[in-house]
């Protein structure tokens, strides 16, 4: 998983200086963190009512589209702020016990 995060990182970081009216990364940045805010918000949202809604026909299915649609915008948030996912990670990490180097180290491993 990490090493779609790692890529799609990379995507979020080149959006940056992309041309809006060609990527929706690129707009969004250019919106700014408002309009980025409230993306995650929605996104939350949506979220909060699929995994309500997941027993119904082609509920699961919905719900992991929303989830990769928030997970998705919070990158954008994080990207846009300068923060890295792998900061994020490491903190998981730090709350599993073991060191951010010890998990990518087992990343690596795998
Ligand atoms: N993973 C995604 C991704 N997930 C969701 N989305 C977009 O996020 C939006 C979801 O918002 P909504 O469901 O609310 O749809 P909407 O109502 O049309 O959106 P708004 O008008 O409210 O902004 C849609 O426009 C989706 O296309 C994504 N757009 C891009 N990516 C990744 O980002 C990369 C860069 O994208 P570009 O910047 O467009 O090149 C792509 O290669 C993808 O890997």
């Amino acid at each position: 998983m990490s090493d779609i995060l790692d890529q799609l990182d990379d995507i979020l970081a080149q959006r940056r200086q992309a041309d809006p009216s060609t990527s929706y990364v690129a707009q969004l940045h250019h919106k700014g963190l408002n309009k980025i805010l409230e993306k995650v918000g929605e996104e939350a949202t949506e979220t909060i009512l699929a995994a309500k809604d997941v027993a119904l026909p082609g509920g699961r299915q919905a719900l992991i589209g929303e989830t990769a649609d928030l997970w998705f915008h919070s990158l954008v948030m994080l990207s846009h702020l300068g923060v890295s996912h792998g900061e994020v990670l490491d903190e998981l990490a730090r709350r599993m016990g073991i060191s951010g180097l010890e998990e990518k180290a087992s990343r690596v491993q795998e």
